[in-house]
């Protein structure tokens, strides 16, 4: 769906129309949008030949990129031929301008962008247990699905840990235009978390219900735009979560992180438990913290070994459909750096480091359309 044109300025010099179209290629870092499209361009003025002055509207005044803003609109204007200053001013929306930016944004979208027939791939990753990896796991595969090119969705559901912002390194707040909420965005992916609206020190004893309406927040007014995929880290084990996760989200499909030690049969009977309990399809397992291969070549197994196919043979016994492994990630401290750090080993260690590779060997196995469409590559959305 592409958006008519509003900008707000009428052009009266070839400067002025020139700059406005090189601001049609400066998007919103959080709405990911031109910001053309927007009503974020108030004015663009030349004020004396070759003087440019752009005033640009924030939705709100402490929008957090607004650096990022004023820089790219800088850069995009700068350059133009017989510009030789530009001016970048940046307002604050009124309440009116903000409330007909949600009406855009929110367009004719189903208040539930990922009911039937979505295009987007929901897949909600598991584990038997806490302590697993399986946040680190989503982290990374959310940022090597993002570096693909796909358009990527992060959900933190884990709402007992909140360890996603960390993985990822933001400590954005969302912004919010009205009622409606624009996830920050690190490494490329569209991140909300329980976390963010919630004080640090504060412990988090939520009841069913409560969490149940803050996961339906996340779907339905957060403001995603078009996704490729959309990842939810759920919380270990099988809770209410993540059967509301799977009413919400009616195509979602399941991934089970699990450790090669961890008891396979009781792993593989919970997930089993939980995908027909939800009557979702588990796509496959992902061994965390397998065997690692120091640089003598001597393969240490801190963990044990095989827990991962092991998993896979039994749901795929217990549910009556092939449940793949889909990778075995060694145990490496650059996974735990990477992920002190807010930088995904995936993003840093590609080349050195086997667990980064066997995530992207993962992410590359996602990127593709399950069942009929097997092997057809994900549409690319305009970012
Ligand atoms: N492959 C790995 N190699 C080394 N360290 C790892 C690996 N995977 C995860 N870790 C580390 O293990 C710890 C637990 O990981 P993480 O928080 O992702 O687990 P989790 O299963 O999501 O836990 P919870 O559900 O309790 O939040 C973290 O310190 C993380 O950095």
């Amino acid at each position: 769906m592409s958006a008519p044109e509003i900008v707000t300025s009428t052009p009266t010099t070839a400067l002025e129309s020139a700059a406005l179209v090189a601001l049609a290629a400066v998007q919103d870092p959080e709405i990911r949008r031109p910001v053309t499209e927007l009503g974020m361009v108030a004015s663009v003025r030349e004020s004396s030949p070759g003087r440019l002055e752009v005033v640009l509207r924030l939705t709100i005044a402490g929008c957090p990129l607004k650096g990022t803003l004023e820089a790219d609109a800088r850069a995009a204007v700068e350059g133009l031929d017989g510009c030789a200053e530009a001016e970048v001013r940046l307002e604050v929306m009124t309440p009116e301008q903000r409330r007909d930016l949600q009406e855009r944004l929110r367009g004719s979208r189903p208040a539930n962008p990922f009911g039937e027939g979505t295009l987007t791939r929901v897949v909600g990753v598991a584990s038997g247990k806490g302590g697993v990896g399986k946040s680190t796991v989503t982290a990374n595969l959310a940022v090597a699905l993002a570096r693909r090119g796909l358009s990527v969705g992060l959900i933190d559901a884990d709402v007992h840990g909140f360890s996603i912002p960390g993985l990822l390194g933001t400590h954005a707040a969302p912004t919010r235009v009205e009622d409606m909420i624009l996830p920050p965005v690190a490494h490329g992916v569209k991140v909300i978390s329980i976390g963010m609206f919630l004080d640090e020190d504060r412990p988090v004893a939520w009841r069913g219900p409560m969490l149940h309406r803050a996961l339906e927040q996340f779907v339905t007014d957060v403001y995603w735009g078009d996704l490729d995929v959309l990842l939810i880290d759920l919380p270990p084990g099988t809770g209410d979560i993540a059967i509301s996760a799977a009413q919400l989200l009616p195509t979602s499909e399941l991934i089970v992180v699990t450790t090669p030690q961890h008891a396979a049969a009781q792993v593989a009977a919970r997930a089993g438990q939980l995908a027909k309990q939800t009557g979702q399809r588990v796509a496959g397992v992902v061994e965390n913290m397998g065997p690692m291969t120091l640089p003598d070549g001597t393969v240490l197994e801190v963990f044990g070994a095989g827990g991962g196919q092991e998993v896979a043979d039994r749901l795929s016994q217990t549910l009556g459909a092939e449940v793949p492994l889909l990778g075995t990630v060694p145990l490496e401290p650059a996974v735990r750096t990477g992920g002190d750090d807010g930088v995904p080993v995936v993003l840093t260690e590609t080349a050195a480091s086997p667990a980064a590779q066997a995530l992207e060997q993962v992410a590359a196995r996602l990127a593709v359309r399950p069942r009929s469409l097997r092997g057809v590559g994900l549409p690319l959305s305009p970012r």
